[in-house]
């Protein structure tokens, strides 16, 4: 005897859709301005720049850092995210303007704490923004990118960062074994406390394309980043890069770019359950604010939609140029 399906009408998804009480009733995540952190330009001159491919993003001095500092304060947005824009005569081959103690970011740093110590400050361990190639690590004359030889730049930036107040670091360059070795510096030096975010599965990306002009390292990029970024095609080889930074001392990994990589931040969160922040880049950002500027989408709603998916994806947070305006709207 043939039967009904016995689901409906007993079951219809619909009735719990039916009004707003109901719908947040039954949400199983929620956004809120606790999961942000936002991405911030410093320059070193006076005032705001804007960055013309990031509509409604501006480079900031140091002293509009600490402003912003204040302001993610008020709006409860827990850290911020520091890049720094280094003109072509701060650039050198080895990208030296990295180490030094009273460089634009540890400025930024002193400045910002100085203004809201109670915001996190999160800094980006890599050189690109300081080398005349344009690279995150140094670069040998016959183009390869020295892994070990990085390594200890990287450590020195990464010192000092953290002596100039950043609470965490943020190794964004994918050399191999920067991790370990920046925690055995930290724990050498007494930075004891200083966290580790780890760009552990970072992907050589078309993304970061307004990004590279943000920080003046567009024109200056020689070739491309693959033999160090991931390839997108890889998806268990990021779970490899996540296992090796953990297991060297990482308090949280990120992946980076964010939405086109959601299956990444998927499976890394589910396999190891540590704090698994996604980076939403430069590009994304770019996309969406182009799309509404032509009346094509509504900004502000494809803005939360997209920062919801990488909660509902497993993200403990999102680093994105979004968070001052989507933290006002959250409110
Ligand atoms: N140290 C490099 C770095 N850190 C953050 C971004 C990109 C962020 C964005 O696009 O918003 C990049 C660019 C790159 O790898 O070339
Ligand atoms: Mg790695």
């Amino acid at each position: 005897m043939t039967q009904f399906p016995q689901s409906f009408p007993g079951t219809r998804m619909r009735r719990l859709r039916q009004a707003p009480w109901a719908r947040s009733l039954v949400a199983e995540h929620v956004l809120t301005p606790a999961d942000l952190v936002w991405a911030v330009f410093v320059h070193d001159g006076e005032g705001r720049i804007p960055v013309a491919s990031l509509p409604g993003v501006d480079r900031l001095s140091v002293a509009e850092a600490a402003l912003a500092a204040k302001r993610a304060r008020a709006l409860g947005i827990p850290a911020i995210a520091l890049f720094p824009y280094i003109g072509p005569e701060g650039k050198d081959d080895e990208g030296s303007g990295a180490l030094s103690p009273d460089g634009l970011v540890p400025r930024a740093l002193k400045a910002m704490k100085d203004a809201a110590p109670e915001v996190g400050l999160i800094t980006d361990v890599a050189l690109d923004a300081y080398t005349s190639h344009g690279h995150d690590g140094l670069l040998d004359e016959d183009g390869t990118i020295p892994n070990d030889a990085t390594v200890e730049r990287l450590v020195e930036q990464a010192l000092v960062h953290v002596g100039a107040g950043a609470d965490v670091v943020a190794p964004s360059d994918m050399m191999d074994g920067r991790i370990g070795a920046i925690r055995y510096a930290f724990e050498e030096e007494g930075f004891t406390n200083a966290m580790i975010l780890a760009y552990a599965a970072k992907y050589a990306s078309g993304f970061y394309g307004p990004y590279r002009e943000a920080i003046g390292s567009a024109a200056a990029l020689k070739g491309d980043k693959k033999t160090y970024q991931q390839d997108p095609a890889n998806s268990d080889e990021a779970l490899r890069e996540v296992a090796l930074d953990l297991a060297d001392g990482a308090d949280m990994v990120m992946v980076k770019p964010g939405l086109p990589y959601l299956d990444i931040v998927h499976r890394v969160s589910t396999t190891f359950g540590v704090p698994t922040l996604a980076y939403q880049v430069s590009g994304e950002y770019a996309q969406i604010m182009a799309a509404a500027q032509n009346g094509w989408i509504d900004g502000d709603r494809v803005m939360m939609e997209t920062l919801m998916s990488f909660k509902r994806a497993g993200a403990a947070g999102v680093i994105t140029y979004f968070a001052e305006r989507a933290a006002e709207k959250l409110g």
